[in-house]
């Protein structure tokens, strides 16, 4: 079930290593995760497109995807209200979660970072050039996080301090995206985040899992600013993994772009 090699749909598995996420450090050299990636409506409805030593594996993800849409679509709503803009504004580019037969780029990972006993190579304290997951935004609209309790994700924040996200039980992340920031004139920006090695033995040579429902506008979508553009970021750059500006960006394009350029496989 590994993603082929330049695939035009990102469904499937990919090893450690296989995706470097983080734009800026040239110095990691590996990512240390694994994932499976549940995308588009025709792959997620096949069931030979699943694991099948996972028994129970769609079921899972199947009936998360319901729950994760129906938090996604309240958000939606709570974040279209926040800015100002009509109830609907942000759900009604997003139909693909109900519709699942509108073509999207929306993705479900599920992340495995396997203990780190597990990997000799690996020195732990981050000073070997790996670490979990790099730094990144995440290039869907939003993202709904879900990691155990084992910890390791760092968000930074607006002033550029990186903060622990410490876990707390039955609770979940909400991420902002590339997209949002776009749709929302630069008042929701992006947050930068990663995973990284934690210098207590105990806990990463115990394996950490999260799950990442990103749900991104339906396939053929442009994306652009529902509100005039903050004074100060007109002209200037958007951020460093993003566009460079809050020029329309079409969907589709937009995610495969980013993609394929952290894809190695
Ligand atoms: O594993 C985590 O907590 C973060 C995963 C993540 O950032 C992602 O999959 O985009
Ligand atoms: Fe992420």
């Amino acid at each position: 079930m590994r993603k082929p090699t330049g695939a035009a749909s990102f469904h499937g598995y990919a090893g450690p290593g296989d995706e470097t996420l983080n734009a800026t450090s040239p110095n990691v050299a590996n990512e240390l995760r694994e994932f499976f990636d549940v995308t588009g409506h025709k792959e997620s409805n096949d069931e030979s497109l699943f694991p099948s030593e996972i028994p129970g594996f769609k079921k899972a993800i199947d009936e998360f995807r319901v729950e994760s849409v129906n938090l996604a679509d309240k958000l939606f709503r709570c974040i279209a209200l926040y800015l100002g803009l009509a109830e609907d504004e942000l759900v009604k580019r997003h139909t693909h979660m109900r519709d699942r037969s509108v073509p999207t780029q929306s993705v479900i990972r599920s992340s495995m970072y396997s203990p780190l006993k597990t990997m000799p190579q690996v020195q732990i304290g981050n000073d070997g050039g790996e670490i979990r997951c790099g730094e990144h935004c995440d290039w869907h609209t939003i993202s709904l996080l879900f990691q155990d309790l084992i910890g390791g994700l760092d968000i930074r924040t607006t002033s550029g301090h990186w903060i622990e996200a410490t876990p707390i039980e039955n609770s979940i992340i909400l991420i902002s995206g590339d997209l949002l920031e776009i749709y929302s004139g630069g008042r929701l920006p992006a947050t930068p985040h990663r995973v990284r090695i934690l210098d207590d033995t105990k806990l990463t040579n115990k394996p950490r899992q999260s799950l990442v429902f990103a749900p991104s506008p339906d396939g053929f979508e442009n994306v652009e600013p529902l509100l005039p553009i903050l004074g100060e970021l007109k002209g200037k750059p958007r951020s460093i993994y993003g566009p460079q500006s809050y020029s329309i960006v079409n969907a589709l394009e937009w995610v495969h772009k980013r993609h394929s350029a952290a894809a190695t496989y």
